[in-house]
């Protein structure tokens, strides 16, 4: 049986799917597929291992023939899951695996903001080192502040867990539904939006990209932030409004933001927050470590091998297609 891969993806996944007698097409040209190429590379496969690629309902209708369709990530929002639970397609993602490193760039992102880290290391390839000056270029300290974490799931744990160890920073969080159980790990207390909002130093997010979090943190939600408090964004680029974020920084109603994620991705390389100097961007490298990249290939490829054996997915994301 075939497999269409969408990216070269790291040989411990590959080399799971052919012990399993499976022939493994990768896609090796350095730039994404279209559309139409995605269609016709599918054309002939059993499976499909999708990395980062947009699947819409007419590219499902069209590769309806799939037996599985196994992600290369936890993040599930550019698939159309509905039309794929329609046409009997199990959808697989790669959950757990990546949290330990996608939290570690929350953390980055989220000291590398307060001490103006990226500005300054540019300030010194601009040749602007100059004299010690005690009053210029401070940060903030973040020893004893309180975390806010929107979305305390298996990242958002990490992350507080990791603020909490380092900084012995006090945790709040805003899910729909209380996570006991990861209050008790990190003394988390849950709170309003609002309350996270007005209460937060730091206030990173760790939701999916849904209908409910798409736009969530817009310009009303960033004045009602503290004037020092730091934005981070390790989820998706659409959960904030990007202009918003540009103004509330603008206008000092926060203090400074971190982003892994943007909007839209690639950020165009002239963007206003790339010269800002409390705000810290990455290129969407949240999981890019060589153990976290290999352990998700290996999840990936469990999800075919068992989708294309007929049995059920180990971590599915659309539980009904088996109803
Ligand atoms: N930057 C990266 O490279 C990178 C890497 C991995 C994951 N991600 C993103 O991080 C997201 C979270 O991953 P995870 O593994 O922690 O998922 P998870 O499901 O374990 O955690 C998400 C949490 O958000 C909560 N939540 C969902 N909707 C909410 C809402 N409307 N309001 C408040 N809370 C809500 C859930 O209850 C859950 O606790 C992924 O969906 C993905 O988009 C990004
Ligand atoms: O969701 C994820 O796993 C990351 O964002 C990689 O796409």
């Amino acid at each position: 049986m075939k497999v269409f891969v969408t990216r070269v993806i790291p040989a411990e996944g590959r080399q799971l799917m052919i012990e399993a007698g499976l022939e493994v097409r990768e896609w090796k040209e350095k730039r994404g597929l279209s559309q139409k190429e995605l269609i016709s590379n599918t054309q002939d496969c059993h499976a499909l291992l999708s990395v980062g690629t947009r699947l819409d309902k007419e590219f499902l209708q069209a590769s309806a023939h799939l037996k599985v369709i196994a992600l290369h990530s936890v993040g599930y929002d550019n698939v159309d899951v509905k039309t794929a639970t329609a046409l009997g397609i199990p959808i697989g993602n790669t959950p757990g695996v990546l949290s330990g490193a996608t939290a570690d760039t929350a953390f980055l992102l989220m000291l590398a903001t307060s001490r103006k880290a990226f500005y300054m290391h540019k300030s010194i390839i601009k040749g602007e080192w100059g004299f010690f000056d005690p009053t210029a270029d401070l940060g903030i300290e973040l020893r004893g502040k309180t975390l806010g974490v929107f979305g305390l799931g298996k990242i958002g744990l990490e992350m507080a867990k990791c603020c909490a160890a380092a900084f012995g920073m006090q945790v709040i969080y805003h899910n729909r539904r209380k996570n006991e159980a990861a209050e008790k790990e990190v003394s988390a207390r849950w709170v309003s939006f609002d309350e996270l909002l007005e209460q937060s130093d730091v206030l990173t997010v760790h939701t999916a990209l849904t209908s409910e979090t798409r736009g969530k943190f817009d310009w009303s939600a960033f004045t009602k932030m503290k004037p020092r408090s730091i934005f981070i964004n390790t989820a998706r680029g659409e959960i904030h409004n990007e202009g918003d974020l540009l103004r509330a920084l603008e206008e000092k109603q926060i203090w400074g933001a971190g982003l892994d994620v943007t909007n839209p991705e690639p950020m165009r390389s002239d963007h206003p927050l790339l010269n800002m100097p409390n705000v810290s961007v990455l290129p969407h490298i949240g999981s890019a470590t060589e153990e976290t990249r290999a352990a998700m290939s290996v999840l990936a490829a469990k999800n075919i091998i068992a989708g294309l054996k007929g049995e059920q997915i180990p971590f599915i994301v659309n539980p009904g297609v088996y109803k």
